[in-house]
Parts: C-alpha cells; sequence; structure tokens
C-alpha cells in the first residue's frame, strides 16, 4: 500500500511529520510520502521522506507570476505531484497541461476526482494513479471506505475499464490502520490522507496505528 500524508495547509510542523513518516516506512513494508507546502518542499526531501508536490501549475518556464513550475518542485527534491485536489479543482485542460508538465519534469502523478465518472475521465489523461475522494467526506474522521465503499470499487472498476495501468488510490476521513485495511480489500493501492497525520497532537504514533495491521 502506498500512504500519501497531504499536509494541505495546515498549520503543522511539516519536519516532525517527514521524520516520523520516513522511519515509519523505514521499520514497515508501506511506502509512505508527505506532500507539504511547496516553499517547504526542499526541507522536507531533506528528511529523506519522499516527498510529493500538491499541485504544479500547467505552465513552462516564461512570465507565469505565481506558477509553482512542475520544474522547480522537482529541483526542491519532489518525486510526484497531486493534480486536480478537491480543495484546489482544475480544468480539463489544464490537469492535461500539468500532466504534461509533470511528465517534463519526471515527477510521478495522481489525479485526484470525486466519483467514479470523473475518476474514468482522469484515468484516460494517463496519469500513474487516480484518487477518488468524496468532498463531503473530507476531513470529517468517517472513512470512505465504511461511509460510500461502493464509490472505491466504483472508482476501481472505471479506472480499469479506462486503462489497467493507472493505480487507484482513495481518500477521505481516512485515519486508522482498519481504514486502510478496508481500502485495500476494496481494490485500493494505497490512500491520500490529511487531517488523521496532520492534526494529530502525535503524528507518529499516528503514522504507526496506520500501519500497524500491515506490519
Ligand atoms: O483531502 C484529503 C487528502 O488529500 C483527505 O483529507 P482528510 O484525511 O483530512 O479527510
Amino acid at each position: 500500500m502506498f500512504v500519501l500524508v497531504n499536509l494541505k495547509a495546515y498549520p503543522c510542523d511539516p519536519i516532525e511529520v517527514a521524520t516520523a513518516a520516513a522511519d515509519v516506512s523505514d521499520d514497515s513494508d508501506v511506502r509512505i510520502a508527505v506532500a507539504p507546502q511547496a516553499a517547504q518542499i526542499d526541507a522536507v526531501a531533506d528528511t529523506g521522506v519522499e516527498t510529493w508536490a500538491q499541485h504544479v501549475s500547467p505552465n513552462e518556464h516564461g512570465s507565469h507570476t505565481g506558477s509553482t513550475l512542475a520544474e522547480a518542485v522537482a529541483d526542491a527534491g519532489a518525486v510526484g505531484t497531486l493534480l486536480n485536489h478537491s480543495e484546489n479543482r482544475l480544468k480539463l485542460a489544464d490537469i492535461d497541461a500539468s500532466l504534461d508538465a509533470a511528465d517534463r519534469a519526471d515527477l510521478e502523478t495522481i489525479v485526484c476526482a470525486n466519483n467514479p465518472n470523473q475518476i474514468g475521465a482522469a484515468a484516460a489523461l494517463g496519469p500513474d494513479a487516480v484518487a477518488v475522494e468524496p468532498p463531503e467526506l473530507i476531513g470529517t474522521g468517517t472513512p470512505v471506505s465504511q461511509a460510500d465503499p461502493d464509490i472505491v470499487t466504483g472508482a476501481v472498476d472505471a479506472a480499469s475499464r479506462v486503462d489497467g495501468d493507472v493505480d487507484v488510490l482513495c481518500g477521505a476521513g481516512i485515519s486508522s490502520g482498519e481504514d486502510l485495511v478496508s481500502a485495500s480489500d476494496l481494490g485500493a493501492t494505497g490512500v491520500l490522507l490529511a487531517s488523521g497525520v496532520a492534526k494529530a497532537d502525535d503524528p507518529r504514533a499516528a503514522l504507526e496505528d496506520l500501519v500497524e495491521p500491515l506490519n
């Protein structure tokens, strides 16, 4: 299983989370990556944890003030990027161009989507993976695998009909090892999560709890 911890814009200590994630990943068989704010990618990557960007712009180098270039996040140490997160939705043409930008910079890609229909469309754009996250469950602590398991199995079906090489992750409300096992049972190869770790009093304990059933 792949666990991608999205720190969003939460006021957590990204280095504390990154260091814990690197250690817990090393001590388990679970691939764990952290997606911090763009300005913190460099420092987070220095901890040795697998580091992702939360977004990259569709632009190349040029007159694009405020852009987050794929080349820049890769230079800072990111190895992948989320795209089209529910809190940072993109137009279809921009998802496509951001995927091209990520390819140019050799970044792995996960395109997020709300539901199985959107997952099919996202998979058709050729990312490495897609992630289904029902927006109404994000940040609630109620896991998608429990509240709406059909969304996960529907996403797995939709992606495999379009392109069997595209991995499917799920996210929203995931915080425990039990949630991770349920996601895997439903056919997901990984999870996206945020508040369960970024808002935890003890992020290391939260990560250890998460991977415990897989060890
Ligand atoms: O949006 C998410 C991950 O990208 C999910 O957020 P929560 O884990 O806080 O529900």
